[in-house]
């Protein structure tokens, strides 16, 4: 697992420039890391790979700073070529979120090695056989949802007739009981889901907006990772 000791995805922030209406990634980044949140993933669809090397080098240096680099992992979206390059300047970046159309899990496995984190968003439609049957042996977690539609990103859950499947509790619940992996669940998550979610056996929350556009981020991540605590009844270990 590089330099984390053990991944913990139970609580994940999302976050690029597009989603914090004009603050700071980094200052984001360090209020939620301060507030307990386990993993931090850099995602833009705007970025280009330079600014999205010079975040991912802010939020190393953030997590740095909190003292955390060897408990809070930090991945980039999509971007194989990033984590290269940001590695290669000696960013201590942890690994790599893939989904079904990035680049294959066992490519991103040949280039980042045995220690290096990679995610997989699971499957939209046959989410349980999928879960049941993939390989998962090059893989750390799965990103399962959304929970709920998200303006954030409108094409997420999308099946093969183009119709959004969002989850239900007893859908995440089963995926929880089936997945030999770790799962976090994201899309449209809000505090109010927390409780609920926390009960489902899943590993974990992962958000965007309702940090990254709060009004006050640092408030709004202690308020989700203290929910989460307060509820999450899980026992399972991997
Ligand atoms: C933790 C987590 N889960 C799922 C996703 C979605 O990834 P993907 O399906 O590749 O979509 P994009 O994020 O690339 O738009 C994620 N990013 N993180
Ligand atoms: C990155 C991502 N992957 C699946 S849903 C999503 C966006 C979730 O954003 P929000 O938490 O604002 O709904
Ligand atoms: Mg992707």
């Amino acid at each position: 697992m590089g330099n984390i000791k053990k991944l913990d995805i139970s609580a994940y922030l999302v976050i690029g420039p597009e989603n914090t209406k004009g603050r700071p990634v980094a200052t984001i980044i360090k209020e939620a890391v301060s507030a307990g949140f386990t993993c931090i993933q850099i995602r833009s669809k705007v970025a280009s790979a330079r600014e999205l090397i010079q975040l991912t080098r802010q939020a190393a240096e953030v997590i740095e700073e909190a003292g955390k680099s060897d408990e809070v992992a930090l991945l980039v979206n999509d971007r194989l070529d990033v984590v290269l390059a940001a590695r290669s300047q000696g960013i201590k970046v942890d690994g790599i979120h893939v989904g079904q159309k990035d680049i294959p899990v066992k490519v991103c496995r040949e280039y980042l090695g045995e220690d290096l984190i990679i995610g997989l968003s699971a499957r939209a439609d046959q989410l349980f056989d999928y879960i049941k049957t993939e390989d998962v042996s090059q893989l750390d977690y799965f990103g399962v949802g959304p929970l709920h539609e998200t303006p954030t990103k409108p094409d997420c859950g999308i099946g093969e007739d183009g119709k959004v499947i969002t989850r239900s509790i007893a859908d995440i619940t089963k995926v929880a009981e089936l997945s030999s992996i770790p799962v976090v669940v994201g899309g449209g998550v809000k505090l109010a889901d927390i409780p609920t979610l926390a009960k489902t056996g899943v590993d974990g929350f992962f958000v965007v907006s309702a940090v990254t556009e709060a009004e006050n981020p640092k408030q709004a991540a202690t308020n989700l990772v203290n929910a989460w605590n307060n509820y999450n009844s899980k026992t399972k270990t991997f």
